[in-house]
C-alpha cells in the first residue's frame, strides 16, 4: 500500500503534522507514507498514480485551503481530473490552524469536494469527540470535535519545534515535571502551559 500526503505549510507547523500523519500510516504493516510539499514544485505524478490513497493537508489562512494547495488543486490536477485518474482512490484530510475553531472545517470542506470532483473515495474521522465533558482535557485525541477530518491547532507565537517536540512524544503533561526526552525541546523557562500539546501521536 502506498500513502501519498500532498500538503502545503507556510511556516512549518502543519508540515510537523503531515509527518505525524505519515508516521501513523507507516505504523500500518507493509504501508509506504510518501510525502510530498506541493512548495516543493515537482510531483511525481506517477507515484500519486499508484497511490492507493492521498491524504491532503493544509493550514487555514483566512478561513480557506492556502493558495498553494489551492493552486495545486487547480492548475496542476486538471489533466489527472480530465481523465478521472484518481477514480476510487482514498482520499482524507487534515488542517492545522491558530484558533482553537478558526473556520478549519471550510477547508476540510474544500478538500472534500476536491477529493468528491476527481471520484475519489474520502474517508472521516472514526473518532468520538474529545473535551466535550466534565471529565475532559485538552489532552484528549480529537479535542476539537471533528469528523471530515483531522483537525489541529497550533499557537501563532510559538515555533513549529515546539509542536514537534509534542507532537511526537505522548507527554499528558509536559510541563509539570519537565523531563524532556527530546533534547530539542525548549528550555524549562520557555516550557509553560500555552506549550502544552495541541498534538496527539495517536491520530489514526
Ligand atoms: C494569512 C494568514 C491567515 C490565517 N488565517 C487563519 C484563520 O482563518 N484561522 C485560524 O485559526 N488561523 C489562521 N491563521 C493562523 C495559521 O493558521 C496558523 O499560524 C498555522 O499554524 C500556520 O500553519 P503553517 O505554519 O503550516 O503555515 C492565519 C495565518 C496567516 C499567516
Amino acid at each position: 500500500m502506498l500513502v501519498t500526503i500532498v500538503y502545503d505549510s507556510g511556516y512549518g507547523h502543519t508540515a510537523r503534522v503531515a509527518e505525524a500523519v505519515a508516521e501513523g500510516v507507516r505504523e500500518v504493516e507493509g504501508t509506504e507514507a510518501k510525502l510530498v510539499a506541493v512548495a516543493d514544485g515537482a510531483m511525481d505524478w506517477n507515484a500519486l498514480e499508484r497511490s492507493d490513497a492521498i491524504i491532503f493537508g493544509s493550514p487555514t489562512y483566512n478561513g480557506l485551503i492556502s493558495a498553494k494547495l489551492k493552486q495545486f488543486f487547480e492548475d496542476s490536477t486538471k489533466a489527472v481530473w480530465s481523465e478521472l485518474k484518481w477514480r476510487n482512490k482514498i482520499a482524507a484530510g487534515f488542517t492545522n490552524s491558530g484558533a482553537q475553531h478558526g473556520d478549519k472545517l471550510n477547508s476540510l470542506v474544500s478538500m472534500a469536494l476536491f477529493a468528491a470532483q476527481h471520484g475519489m473515495i474520502w474517508v472521516g474521522l472514526d473518532l468520538m469527540p474529545g473535551n466535550s465533558s466534565s471529565t475532559g482535557s485538552t489532552d484528549d485525541l480529537n479535542r476539537l470535535g471533528s469528523w471530515l477530518g483531522v483537525m489541529t491547532q497550533s499557537n501563532v507565537d510559538q515555533a513549529p519545534e515546539i509542536t514537534r517536540a509534542t507532537s511526537v512524544v505522548a507527554w499528558p503533561r509536559p510541563c509539570a515535571g519537565f523531563n524532556p526526552p527530546d533534547p530539542s525541546f525548549p528550555t524549562k523557562e520557555s516550557c509553560h502551559e500555552t506549550a502544552l500539546p495541541r498534538y496527539s501521536p495517536a491520530w489514526r
